[in-house]
Parts: C-alpha cells; sequence; structure tokens
C-alpha cells in the first residue's frame, strides 16, 4: 500500500489531509494542501474546531500528569483516554472540513497528535518526546492512510526532535518567491504558537531553525489563573499594563537564550507561575507579552543576516501588543501570512500534510540546521485503514 502511495505522488500532486493540536490546547486545526512532497500546489480548504471545555480538561489533566511523571516509572492512567478523546475529535474535524470540501479525496494525512511532554537532548543524551494521539484509530475512522508519530525518528538520531515546520516554511517562501517571480527565497517564517519559533532562509545558507522561547503559552496561562478567560484578547490587559523592564533584562540572561541553535523547549519551560507570581494581573500580562516579543527579536538578531521579510503566522499574530514590539523592529517587512496569500491559522496543520507526504516518500523531514540531527533524515510511521 505505500508503494501504491508513492506511485500515486509520482503521478503526480495528491491531496493530503493535515492536523494539528497545538500547545494552547484551543483545538484541532485540520487543512488540505496539494503538493507532490516538494512543492505546494495548491491551499485546499482549513478549519479549526475548538475543543469542548470537557475535552481541554482531559489534555490539560494528562498535560499536568505528563510533567509530573517525566518519563519515571508507569504511564499515568490519563494518557489512553485523553488520546482517545483527541484522536476522536481529529477525526470529527476532518469529517466536518471534508463534508465542505468538493475537490478530489485526498489520499493521505499527518497527524501530529498532542505534545504533552518534550525533553530535548542533554549533553550528549538522546532526548524524549510524547505525542499522544491513536494512528490506527484516526486512519480507521478515516478510512485513509494515516502518518503519524513524526518526531521520534529525529530524537533518536539525537536531533531536538523539533521544529519540523522548517521544511515547509521553506516550501511557503519558495512559493512566494515563485509568485513573485523574483526568485528570492529568503525570509523568515515566524510561528507565534503557545512556544515560538522560527525559519530563517537566506541565499546561500541552509535555513536555520529553532525554539525562541515563551510565545502565548505564559500569557494564556496568567489570564486563565485570573479567571480572565483562556488568552488575553487582543492585549486587552497586557496594554493596560506596565512592563517591568528589570524583569525581563534579568530573564532574558537565562542561558536557553544564549545557546546556540539548534534548540526546543517545553511548553512548560517558561511558565507564569516563576516570572511574574507578585505582580498586578496587568503588569503581569504586559511584562509575560514584552518577554515573549523580546526573546523573538533576540533571536532574529542572532542570524546571519537581517531579514527583509518577516511573516507572522500563529494565533499570537493577532495579539496587537506582540505584533507592535515586531513592527517597531522590521517596519513594513513584516507582514501577516495573509498578505502573501498564506494561511496564518492553519500553517502548522498545513506542515503536518506535507510531512506526511515527505514521509511517504522518504525525504528528509529534518536537518542539521532545524534539529541538529547529524544528517537529512525523514521520520514518522504509516498506519493502513482496518479493513
Ligand atoms: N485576538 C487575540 N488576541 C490575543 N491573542 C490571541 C488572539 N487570538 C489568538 N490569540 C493567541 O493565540 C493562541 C492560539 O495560537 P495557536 O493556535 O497558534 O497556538 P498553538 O497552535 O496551540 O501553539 P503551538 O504553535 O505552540 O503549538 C491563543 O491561545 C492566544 O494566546
Ligand atoms: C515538541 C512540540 O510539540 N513542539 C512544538 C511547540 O509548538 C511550537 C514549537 O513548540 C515547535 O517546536 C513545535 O511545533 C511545531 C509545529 C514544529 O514542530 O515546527
Amino acid at each position: 500500500m505505500s508503494n501504491h502511495l508513492v506511485q500515486l505522488f509520482k503521478r503526480g500532486p495528491q491531496w493530503v489531509l493535515g492536523f494539528m493540536s497545538g500547545t494552547s490546547l484551543d483545538g484541532v486545526d485540520v487543512a488540505l494542501i496539494q503538493t507532490d512532497g516538494e512543492r505546494i500546489h495548491a491551499f485546499g480548504k482549513w478549519i479549526t474546531i475548538s475543543y469542548t471545555s470537557a475535552q481541554r480538561q482531559t489534555l490539560s489533566t494528562a498535560t499536568k500528569d505528563a510533567l509530573n511523571w517525566n518519563w519515571s516509572g508507569p504511564r499515568p492512567k490519563s494518557f489512553a483516554n485523553a488520546e482517545k478523546v483527541m484522536t476522536i475529535a481529529h477525526a470529527d474535524a476532518a469529517k466536518k472540513l471534508l463534508e465542505y470540501w468538493d475537490g478530489e479525496k485526498p489520499v493521505l494525512a499527518g497527524f501530529h497528535g498532542q505534545t504533552v511532554l518534550h525533553s530535548p537532548p542533554i549533553e550528549g543524551q538522546k532526548g524524549k518526546t510524547l505525542q499522544l494521539g491513536d494512528g490506527q484509530l484516526l486512519a480507521n475512522e478515516l478510512g485513509m492512510p494515516v502518518v503519524f508519530d513524526l518526531r521520534t525518528a529525529d530524537m533518536e538520531a539525537g536531533g531536538q526532535g523539533a521544529p519540523l515546520a522548517p521544511v515547509y516554511h521553506t516550501a511557503l517562501l519558495e512559493r512566494a518567491a515563485r509568485e513573485r517571480g523574483d526568485g528570492e527565497i529568503g525570509g523568515v517564517v515566524l510561528n507565534l504558537g503557545g512556544v515560538a519559533n522560527f525559519t530563517w532562509q537566506a541565499e546561500g545558507y541552509a535555513p536555520i531553525a529553532f525554539d525562541t522561547g515563551p510565545g502565548n503559552g505564559p500569557i494564556d496561562e496568567w489570564i486563565e489563573k485570573h479567571g480572565k478567560g483562556a488568552f488575553d484578547e487582543n492585549a486587552k490587559f497586557a496594554l493596560a499594563g506596565r512592563v517591568h523592564e528589570d524583569k525581563i533584562e534579568e530573564w532574558i540572561k537565562h542561558p536557553y537564550f544564549h545557546a546556540k541553535p539548534p534548540k526546543s523547549l517545553d511548553r512548560y519551560d517558561f511558565s507564569s507561575e516563576k516570572l511574574v507570581s507578585d505582580m498586578s494581573l496587568e503588569d503581569g500580562a504586559a511584562t509575560l507579552t514584552a518577554f515573549s516579543a523580546r526573546t523573538i527579536l533576540h533571536s532574529i538578531a542572532q542570524m546571519p543576516s537581517r531579514p527583509n521579510l518577516v511573516v507572522a503566522t500563529g494565533g499570537g499574530r493577532h495579539n496587537p501588543m506582540i505584533m507592535q514590539y515586531l513592527s517597531e523592529e522590521f517596519g513594513d517587512a513584516l507582514v501577516d501570512a495573509s498578505v502573501l496569500g498564506w494561511r496564518g491559522d492553519a500553517v502548522e496543520a498545513e506542515a503536518f500534510a506535507y510531512l506526511a507526504a515527505r514521509s511517504v516518500l522518504d525525504l528528509p523531514i529534518s536537518f542539521p540546521e532545524t534539529t541538529g540531527v547529524e544528517k537529512p533524515i525523514s521520520g514518522g510511521q504509516l498506519v493502513m485503514p482496518a479493513r
């Protein structure tokens, strides 16, 4: 069957489904792209289906249990239920999307799963990462082959296991250059997710990518802790607060921000608890938001050259305070994904569709400059639907 898929892709680009359930536990993003594993030929429909509060609670419990478990002893009991709940939520989201899709049937799906724990390699010791997600159950539900577990092979080979979207970011920049007709593939694709990360690309270099530090994660946590919702909508609280600059100067000394890339983070490596627990709601929100923005700027400044295009993707691009910091630095070079015709909230889901196609074709999905793996490698497990 895998051979059959390879033959299909050899004949031409195919429609592929991709899923993302991000660290903010807000919902399932599902998107369609048409690809041959190299180029993005077309964008199809996409949707986000929010988790119900019960589903979110189940995932949040599994995430907390994972942090306490920390790879030692038997797996927490909550994992099995969370895995089933989130896999079914993914299947439902895809079925909903396909109801509104009148194009050709997708031939494959790329399933990221839900990261509950991520421990990058330290001092030559391999790292470990865990994405909950039952690939076989999803394949059965959708009646479609599914590629899942895309981070393990990279980690087994000594890589960070993240970020994986960079090879897709590169394909997006290539597509934009092709559409402009100038052949200039350079730029930065910035993902403003729970954790922030980017891919930097310029003529004559292999693309460089890494997690820059916290994104929306600690801000969300802070707002939720105060009973003010799941996130700081339009930076309402942050804009009413004062940024504690002294704290930012202190935190940015953390070795993570001075370590050479590649590097990656667990969503809870920077938590609001540790950072702003003694501040007012507004000052805490302002300081956490400024911290995320400043660590992004600090990381981009470490690149070999200054980008003349910075494309904002991910939920944090709806946060006006983060965007203000970025635009003070980059001016007109900073653009929203939509300016290039991309779908800023669907990029990660699209990336996993692209990665699934590359996995089936045995093309590399991670690289020395993106995850620190010794040589470019593929990854992922392919499962077929049960008959
Ligand atoms: N209007 C808005 N104002 C402020 N923040 C917003 C707004 N809309 C979305 N966000 C932020 O975006 C987050 C969701 O972003 P996104 O879906 O990219 O995260 P994710 O996919 O879970 O993250 P990751 O990339 O780390 O996996 C929300 O939790 C919130 O913090
Ligand atoms: C371990 C893990 O799930 N990491 C996520 C997280 O969310 C953003 C950032 O941290 C990134 O490294 C990664 O996701 C994207 C999709 C990636 O692998 O590129």
